[in-house]
């Protein structure tokens, strides 16, 4: 079994059937939550996983220990998601049965969030405070998705975490394609294999960051995370026996400590990104050579095949792009085109919906 990079960009849609969204916190927009008044005796803890209303948090100075927490009135619903740090009050023995309350949210340094589909308005957060987002992707079986892994590259710079590839079942396909398709872009790119022991270098790349792991269904992302963290059971274990549950079913994102510090945050659902709230400019940021193209586009070019003088058209005619970046000119303008409504031409700052 064999796939081509042309063919690849070109047969496999973007979406799977539940494409999200993610929306990076307004530009100078203060965090959601408001500050209340300080509560003295309050620990703070790093928030795990979230479950019908109760929030599994461990506490920072002693990680061993697991809290379950209830979100105080005053804050409201959804104000706490996974890797949130926030200030507990109350119970905080972590003994069976007991429950703290949250009382505070840190403010954010990231946020990922996402919607049902593109149209959809409603977004709900997947996570706070991750600063890598590892795109897992497998050499082969499935077959890789380059205008998926555009989509997540895309969003990661846009929501200001650094994007890494994680390239899984090298003992079945070798990853040149893969790789030449963004070290490029100066993603760093790290391959692994069922039977290996994950490379220092990945642990490296991870060890101290909170890294939030997205990628297809069936590239092997749990396996990785299982191989990651060897102690994956035990954490579940912790979090299933607060939330009293036989297993970890909840479709929530699962925070996973790893031995060298950090965290592993694993987002099951989370297959693709819808990215209707980006604009084009950031779309096109995320890739050097065709940013310096468009650079030179007039004022309110929207870079779509339908705009007339896109410099892009300029560059591709004059053999100025490489074929891959000609590739992903087709693919974003692709993605463009998916997104809203061509915006009014001389909007240089479109408003937010
Ligand atoms: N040959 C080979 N198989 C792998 C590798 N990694 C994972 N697999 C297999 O691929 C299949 C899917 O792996 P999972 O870890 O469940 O993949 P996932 O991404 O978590 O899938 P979802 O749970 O559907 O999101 C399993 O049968 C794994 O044994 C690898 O490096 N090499
Ligand atoms: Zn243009």
């Amino acid at each position: 079994m064999n796939w081509r990079l042309t063919d690849a960009y070109d047969e496999y849609g973007d979406f799977s059937e539940d494409d999200v969204r993610i929306r990076p916190p307004r530009k100078g927009s203060k965090p959601r939550t408001k500050q209340r008044p300080t509560h003295d005796d309050a620990v703070t803890g790093f928030v795990v996983t979230v479950d019908r209303g109760r929030y599994t948090c461990v506490l920072e100075h002693d990680e061993d220990v697991y809290v379950t927490a209830a979100t105080a009135r005053e804050l409201g619903r959804g104000a706490v998601v996974v890797g949130d740090r926030v200030a507990l009050v109350g119970d905080v023995s972590g003994e069976p049965g007991s429950l703290a309350r949250i009382v505070r949210v840190a403010e954010r340094e990231t946020l990922l969030r996402r919607s049902a589909d593109d149209t959809d308005q409603v977004e709900r957060i997947i996570v706070a405070n991750a600063d890598q987002l590892c795109v897992v992707v497998a050499a082969i079986n499935p077959e890789p998705r380059p205008r998926l892994i555009d989509r997540y590259l895309i969003a990661a710079y846009d929501a200001g975490i650094e994007p890494i590839l994680v390239i899984t079942k090298t003992d079945l396909h070798p990853a040149d394609e893969l790789r030449a398709l963004v070290e490029p872009l100066g993603v760093p790119v790290f391959t692994s294999a069922i039977n290996e022991e994950p490379s220092d270098e990945l642990l490296d790349a991870l060890a101290g960051h909170t890294t939030v792991m997205v990628g297809h269904s069936g590239v092997g992302k749990s396996t990785l995370v299982n191989a990651l963290v060897p102690d994956a059971d035990r954490a579940t274990g912790h979090v299933n026996a607060v939330t009293g549950r036989g297993r970890h079913t909840s479709s929530s994102s699962l925070a996973l400590p790893l031995p060298e510090g950090g965290w592993i945050i694993d987002t099951p659902g989370v297959r693709s990104f819808g990215l209707g709230h980006v604009d084009a400019n950031a779309i096109t940021d995320a890739f050097p050579a065709i940013a310096n193209v468009v650079d030179e586009c007039p004022r309110g070019c929207t870079h779509r095949a339908s705009s007339p003088d896109c410099e892009l058209d300029a560059a591709i005619a004059a053999g100025d792009l490489d074929a891959l970046s000609t590739m992903r000119v087709h693919s974003i303008r692709r993605l463009l085109d998916s997104l809203a409504p061509e915006p009014v031409a001389d909007a240089g700052d479109s408003p937010s919906p």
